[in-house]
């Protein structure tokens, strides 16, 4: 059974159509990467789904039509990272996480101590539990990105929508923040949707990746069962001539490696 069905989605901006006519499928435990160039849409596909745009369509998340959920459902439900955190008050990084669980609280409840212990854990898990009673404006934005995730994680939402993820992490934090997405997916049979610019990440950690263009959704493919001659065509009408190889890990483990062709040859 799909967790979340998206059928012929088109949103935009004042009149202006950016996607059109979408559908996909999305399943339980997986992460399906969003890819394309600078401006084809990839935000507001995530903010549609979201129900943060108007639109024409259905995103059915299990039974429920997210187009008529309330805004608590909605929260209960989806957890959203958007590619700016909109954070600007002063406020600790526990707080900010806190914050996670707004959507069970009533209006001026205090989060419970149990909530609070879950808080500190979600910031340990992103490597910042040193830092909880820091002012969240004084991180770097790898930092606050990281910030947010945990604040993300701690509902155990069914579907988390984030938009660049990784755009201000280092190498490293990259390959482990998509790691802890993995973990979250399993562990909470849960399936995220992340648009994302490091076609290593998204072929190395995503379990399907959508192909956007301007002119809609190019296709899709999965990373380590679609040929490699069936991929390198799909992601070259995004990127340019690309070529795809496999190398694989001292452990053994099998990696997609992309790399630029020359255009002018
Ligand atoms: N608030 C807005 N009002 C009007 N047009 C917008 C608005 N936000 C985005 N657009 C336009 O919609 C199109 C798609 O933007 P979107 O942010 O979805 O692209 P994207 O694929 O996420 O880009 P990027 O990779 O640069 O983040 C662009 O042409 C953009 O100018």
């Amino acid at each position: 059974m799909n967790l979340l069905t998206v059928t012929n989605l088109s949103a935009g901006y004042a009149g202006k159509q950016v996607i059109k006519d979408i559908s996909f499928f999305v399943a339980p435990k997986t992460i399906v990467g969003i890819l394309g160039a600078n401006g084809c849409g990839k935000t507001t596909l995530i903010k549609a789904i979201a129900n943060l745009l108007p639109h024409t369509g259905s995103c059915q998340l299990d039974d429920t039509y997210l187009e008529n959920a309330s805004p608590r459902q909605l929260a209960l439900l989806c957890g959203y990272i958007p590619q700016k955190s909109g954070i600007s008050i002063d406020l600790t990084l526990l707080d900010v996480v806190l914050m996670g669980f707004n959507p069970k609280l009533s209006l001026l409840q205090s989060p419970t101590e149990q909530m609070k212990k879950e808080a500190f854990d979600a910031l340990c898990s992103v490597g910042l539990g040193s830092r909880k009673d820091d002012n969240f404006q004084q991180l770097s934005e790898g930092q606050k990105q990281l910030c947010l995730l945990a604040r993300t994680f701690v509902l155990k939402r069914r579907l988390l929508l984030l938009d660049e993820p990784e755009s201000a992490l280092d190498f490293r934090l990259r390959y482990e923040t998509m790691g802890l997405l993995r973990t979250y997916v399993a562990k909470n049979n849960a399936a995220a949707l992340v648009t994302l610019h490091d076609p290593s990440l998204a072929l190395n950690y995503c379990d399907t990746l959508l192909v956007l263009s301007d002119c809609g959704l190019l296709g899709e493919l999965q990373p380590f069962s679609t040929p490699i001659s069936k991929m390198e065509p799909l992601l070259s009408s995004i990127y340019g001539t690309i070529s795809l190889t496999t190398l694989s890990t001292r452990r053994g483990e099998k990696r997609l490696i992309m790399i630029k062709e020359d255009d002018a040859c």
